[in-house]
């Protein structure tokens, strides 16, 4: 149908395939048939013709299979008034034919179908809009709209001309999109519910877990509110129990007292009994057998008081003792809970009761010793007095009687001595438990004698306890301090150590080019005059392995307490790396790392009554930019891929390689042999042997706090860097020349992110090179990091050395900021819990 049927062109805007056309014109039918007949055989030509407000067009499609792979179909408008128009769309179609001249290629339209992508799509043509496009969905839309609500107008009328080939190609082409994108839609569907099977699975875990915690927690929330309850009643209880006790305690004080003075009041009768002798003595003239016979009795019943006294005492002690171990139980069990502050008073207390007996313990003490010196003064004066009295006349004896009566007097004292003596010892009999006796004045002065041992012991105690705890508070304290002092030592330091001149050296006649200005300065002599270095401490070549492993030994301390640790050594081959690090061959000067193994485990020993060590450590070398495990045989090595991670913490870990547990030096030790016998070393011409890998030691140390359950993990990395190298100046070929430049390569990776840090830069090039992945967590950040820069004092390798300080010097501006890895008791905990339920073991209910 060719609806424009008047002679002139009519321009229309046009909707196509979600496109709006625009001052389209349409030509008349006339010019329109031209183009018909200008169609191309082979080509899947289609056009429609619309019927708008009493104007038509018509639009050509060209459907090829150049289409398809040019991703476009082509519609052309013709124009009665432009023909150009139509001659260009025909000599289009036309190119696109003779370009395409060639019988459809089934394989490549097979390919294409196979392609993930659908011609349709590659289109960007909707199938309904293809579909209404080509009219298939005419009658549904007919129907949806209703035909009585069609306009007339609005009719759109399309003929498809297809030839019978192209038709079936593009069916097939369809279909087999279809059977692709089907496919593919299942494969999506397959693994959508694969997904969605572990996903569910996943959660359902999940899901148990989370049950699983909130029983736990629900569980520990009730047992926390019972063990407050019951602390709360037993508190309470204690307290009471306490406070009736203390005012038990103080009723019998009273009464105490109050038979002291009894007790003073008999000896005053004692006394005065002691004087009617005396006088009977003076009227009778008896012999001093007879006076000491007849005041037996009274003195027996002033002793059978004074027994009756200790009794008592012993009574009040046997109580007092009773309620200090209720105080110290109680102590014990609240310590632990959340009521410590207010037992901590009922302790202050106890201890002020003790203290107090303490004092007056020492109060009797004294008096006791000062009633000694005077009972014995008393007897000589009575003795001497006794004489006189026997020789001197009559006259005299007024006299006499007048020094007796002052002997008398004195004599008071002797009284309180002696109920001061007893108190005394039945307060020692009373704290040791044995049974008090009392005895004549021999045995008085074993008594004091042992009493005074006892003494001796109990203060020698308290002075232990005090000395315990003075110990434990300064220790705690010099921790402190000691991680202040590294603190300010600075997160990296760097050591300057120079070896003596080797032999060959010596005999090469070599110039010593290095001196030592003092402990912390050196001076490299350069062709362009000297040039000083300055690092934190400057080792000469005098300086014994001893030396130098005291002063780094302090970071060991800081690994146990739970920090990132690392020490390495760097320096050019043959400075001496390895002779710090490892030693020398026949082991006779041990070097950091062995000694480091037996620090590591001293310190652990000192601590063990306080903390649970775990001791772990792998062994790596990295040889041609490959990490090797040392802890099996180089064929086993091999065929082992480590990988280098880093943990939530960010603590790097070696995936692949073999940690092994140590549980003492020697283990550790032979674990480091047995690492070494696998190790790469090569001949140069410069030394007999050298270090043709970095050696990479790591060692992490586990410790729970026994006491709060605190968990803290250090890691101590020992490095021993293989020695950078010229290699012209070596003269390495082949495999030595690879392995010199991947060392060279990584050590200048090294070198890269020192530079980086000291600079302070946002992005440090970790990543660059395996060596710098590895010592990640051991250079800036988290880390305490001690360099040992190696060199050699000779002019022989003056560029090496001089290299050597430059490189060192640029460390020495990193800072770190270094922090604790610990964990909560709570965290600790959890995290065990989590592992148990992840491995299906039980859960203990306490935790
Ligand atoms: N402080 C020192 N005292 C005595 N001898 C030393 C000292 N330092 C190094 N040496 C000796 O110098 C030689 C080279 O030392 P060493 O092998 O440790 O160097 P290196 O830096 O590890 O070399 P490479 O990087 O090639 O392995 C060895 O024979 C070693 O015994």
């Amino acid at each position: 149908m060719y609806l424009n049927n008047g002679a002139e062109n009519v321009s229309m805007s046009l909707n196509f395939m979600g496109r709006k056309l625009r001052n389209h014109t349409v030509a008349p039918a006339a010019k329109q048939l031209q183009l018909y007949g200008k169609t191309v055989p082979g080509r899947a030509l289609l056009f429609l013709t619309m019927k708008r407000m009493q104007e038509s067009v018509r639009v050509w499609f060209s459907l090829t299979p150049v289409c398809r792979q040019r991703n476009c179909l082509a519609a052309f408008l013709t124009s009665e008034k432009s023909s150009s128009n139509i001659d260009h769309a025909t000599s289009t179609i036309h190119s696109w034919t003779m370009a395409e001249n060639k019988p459809i290629d089934q394989a490549h339209l097979e390919r294409a179908a196979k392609s993930e992508v659908s011609w349709l799509r590659k289109c960007r043509l909707k199938w309904n809009t293809f579909r209404h496009w080509i009219g298939t969905d005419h009658h549904r839309e007919a129907n949806a709209r209703g035909a009585s609500k069609r306009h007339p107008e609005d009719e759109m009328d399309i003929k498809m001309f297809i030839p019978y080939d192209s038709a079936k190609l593009c069916i097939t082409q369809i279909t087999s999109d279809m059977m692709a994108m089907k496919s593919k839609h299942q494969e999506v569907i397959q693994e959508m519910k694969e997904n969605f099977v572990s996903a569910s699975r996943d959660n359902q875990t999940l899901e148990d877990l989370n049950e699983s915690l909130q029983l736990q927690q629900k569980m520990l929330e009730d047992k926390n509110e019972k063990v407050m309850a019951s602390w709360d009643k037993e508190k309470n209880k204690m307290m009471d129990q306490f406070s009736s006790r203390l005012d038990i305690l103080h009723s019998h004080q009273a009464s105490t007292l109050q038979e002291l003075h009894l007790a003073r009041a008999e000896m005053g009768k004692v006394q005065e009994i002691l004087q009617s002798i005396q006088e009977k003595k003076e009227e009778q003239n008896c012999t001093e057998e007879q006076i000491s016979g007849e005041t037996n009795e009274p003195l027996d019943g002033a002793q059978a008081h004074l027994l009756s006294l200790t009794e008592n005492l012993l009574k009040r002690e046997r109580e007092l003792s009773m309620l200090m171990a209720e105080q110290k139980r109680a102590t014990g069990a609240v310590e632990q809970s959340a009521y410590a502050h207010l037992l901590t008073a009922v302790i202050q207390q106890s201890h002020q009761v003790y203290a107090a007996l303490t004092e007056a313990k020492e109060q009797f003490d004294k008096m006791a010793e000062d009633n000694q010196k005077e009972l014995v003064e008393i007897k000589e004066k009575l003795e001497q007095t006794v004489k006189e009295c026997d020789e001197k006349s009559p006259e005299e004896e007024e006299d006499v009687q007048q020094k007796m009566e002052d002997v008398q007097m004195d004599h008071a004292p002797h009284s309180d001595l002696l109920l001061h003596e007893v108190i005394q010892v039945a307060l020692e009999c009373i704290r040791s438990g044995a049974k008090p006796t009392l005895i004549g004045s021999v045995a008085s002065e074993e008594w004091t004698a042992e009493l005074d041992e006892r003494v001796r012991l109990k203060q020698i105690k308290d002075d232990n306890k005090k000395v315990i705890e003075n110990y434990t508070t300064e220790r705690t304290l010099r921790k402190k301090y000691y991680n202040m002092v590294e603190d300010m030592k600075g997160k990296i330091r760097v050591f300057c150590r120079i070896r003596p001149l080797t032999r060959a050296e010596q005999a090469k006649k070599g110039q010593v080019v290095i001196t030592c200005l003092d402990d912390y300065s050196v001076i490299l002599e350069t062709p362009r005059g000297p040039r000083e270095f300055q690092f934190d401490k400057i080792f000469n070549s005098q300086c014994t392995q001893e030396e130098i492993f005291t002063e780094s030994s302090g970071l060991i301390q800081c690994a146990i307490d739970g920090f990132n640790v690392c020490i390495f050594a760097y320096g050019h081959t043959g400075s001496g790396k390895t002779f710090t690090m490892v030693g020398d061959r026949d082991r006779r000067n041990p070097g950091i790392i062995p000694r480091t193994f037996t620090k590591i485990f001293e310190i652990i020993q000192d601590n063990e009554s306080k903390f649970d060590f775990k001791v772990s450590a792998y062994m790596l070398e990295l040889y041609n930019d490959r990490l090797q495990d040392l802890f099996v045989t180089p064929a086993e090595a091999f065929n082992k891929r480590i990988e280098i991670k880093r943990d939530r913490k960010g603590l790097v870990f070696a995936q692949g390689a073999e940690m092994k547990d140590a549980a003492s030096a020697g283990e550790l030790f032979a674990l480091f042999e047995q690492g070494c016998a696998n190790r790469h070393i090569a001949a140069t011409k410069m030394n007999v042997e050298s270090s043709r890998s970095h050696l990479i030691i790591g060692i992490m140390i586990e410790s729970r706090n026994l006491t709060n359950g605190s968990v803290s993990f250090g890691k101590l990395s020992l490095v021993d860097l293989a020695g950078s190298e010229r290699a012209a100046k070596t003269g390495a070929k082949d495999d030595q020349l690879k392995e010199a430049n991947s060392i060279n390569k990584s050590l200048s990776a090294l070198g890269d992110v020192i530079s980086a840090l000291s600079l302070e830069q946002t992005h440090v090039p970790y990543r660059n090179n395996k060596l710098t992945q590895l010592m990640q967590d051991s250079l800036g950040g988290n880390a305490k990091t001690l360099m040992i820069l190696n060199i050699s004092p000779s002019d022989g390798t003056l560029d090496e050395t001089l290299t050597s300080l430059i490189y060192a010097t640029r460390v020495k501006a990193i800072t770190n900021n270094a922090q604790r890895n610990i964990d909560s008791k709570e965290i600790a905990q959890l995290k065990e819990v989590i592992l148990k339920l992840k491995s299906g073991q039980p859960v203990e209910e306490d935790i």
